[in-house]
């Protein structure tokens, strides 16, 4: 029997119960579940039916949004986080995990945190990722930002473009990439993923003229994943590894820093990112988008990356059962 997914609440006063509400009217997205409260989502002029199991999600989705209930009382106010749903919104995320390591639902797909509230809640974790990895018993996780057209994997996240340049190492890049060559075929279905590595400096070093990394620190990841079978391309100039023609050699690319990563992917399609977490031992998806809080209760979010995000948990669900 097919199992439903579950979406997580994510920030109350944010755009995650507008756009779980399109989704499910959408008839675009695989059947999943809302972990939130019943009476909330109802108020938001859903037909919503609360449910007792995760079982009972599938035969509901057709005529109701199923919410399974999150015992808590969530009092929001749209564009206005309050730090006193912190604990709601992090039992909604605890919940879901539970649930698809038991194997009651296929994936998890979160809806956006607002992590500066989470944190003053006493949230230790810069996001979901880190927080999913703990959660998963300490899992080596990175992160995957994916459209249609491209799939990137940054090496370093959330840093400072000198922190991050001072992080890289090889043994970085060889784990990022090992990674992500391991969950292309898991996940995606790719028997022989192709990967490609950028380059640090302007023309991939030119040789070392402008920049010894290349020669000194990833060319070596490139010959490391080589000698483990992994077909590697790189280090590629990371001014023109994204043009059309390029990006249809590999199947993902390898960024050493944020924003050579997400540049490309959210210049080629803002609408349609999905974040996915890679090395976890269960699915787990989110829209490439976040609280919205300036746009929260007018009526005029965009599901798109939340439809995408789910239709893209339930294919990578699929693989790893097939
Ligand atoms: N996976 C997660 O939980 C993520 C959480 N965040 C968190 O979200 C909060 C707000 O982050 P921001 O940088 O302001 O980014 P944001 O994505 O919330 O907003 C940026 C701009 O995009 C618009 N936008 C975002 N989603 C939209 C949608 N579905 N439809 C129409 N317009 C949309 C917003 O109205 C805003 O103008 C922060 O606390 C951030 O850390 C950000 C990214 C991911
Ligand atoms: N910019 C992407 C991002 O912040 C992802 O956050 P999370 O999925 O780790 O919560």
């Amino acid at each position: 029997m097919t199992k439903p997914l579950a979406l997580t609440m994510g920030e109350p006063a944010g755009v995650g119960g507008e756009i779980a509400i399109k989704a499910w009217a959408s008839k675009e997205a695989p059947p999943f579940l809302l972990i939130d409260v019943p009476d909330r989502i109802r108020a938001m002029g859903a037909p919503v039916e609360a449910i007792a199991s995760p079982a009972d999600a599938i035969a509901v989705f057709d005529r109701a949004l199923p919410v399974l209930p999150l015992q808590a009382l969530v009092q929001a106010t749209p564009g206005k986080p309050d730090p006193a749903n912190g604990l709601a919104v992090i039992a909604s995320i605890e919940r879901a995990v539970r649930l698809c390591l038991s194997g009651d639902v296929a994936a998890v797909v979160t809806n956006p945190i607002q992590k500066s509230v989470l944190y003053a809640a006493g949230f230790k974790h810069p996001g979901h990722t880190e927080f999913l990895a703990e959660l998963a018993g300490g899992a080596r996780v990175e992160m995957m930002l994916a459209v249609p057209e491209l799939r990137v994997v940054p090496v370093t996240i959330h840093l400072s473009l000198k922190d991050a340049i001072a992080q890289l190492s090889t043994d970085r890049i060889v784990e990022a990439a090992r990674t992500t060559a391991a969950s292309l075929s898991q996940d995606f279905g790719i028997a022989k993923p192709r990967l490609a590595i950028a380059g640090l400096n302007p023309h991939a070093g030119e040789g070392g003229a402008m920049g010894r990394e290349e020669i000194e620190m990833v060319q070596p990841a490139i010959d490391m994943l080589r000698s483990d079978g992994i077909d590697v391309t790189g280090p590629l100039p990371p001014d023109t590894m994204f043009a059309s023609h390029t990006r249809t050699r590999y199947d993902a690319a390898i960024c050493l820093y944020h924003d050579q990563a997400l540049i490309p992917i959210k210049t080629l399609d803002f609408a349609r990112g999905v974040n996915v977490t890679l090395g976890l031992p269960f699915v787990r998806t989110s829209p490439d988008h976040g609280t919205a809080l300036d746009i929260a209760g007018k009526g005029v979010a965009d599901a798109t990356s939340l439809i995408e995000a789910l239709k893209l948990a339930r294919v990578m669900a699929d693989h790893r059962t097939r």
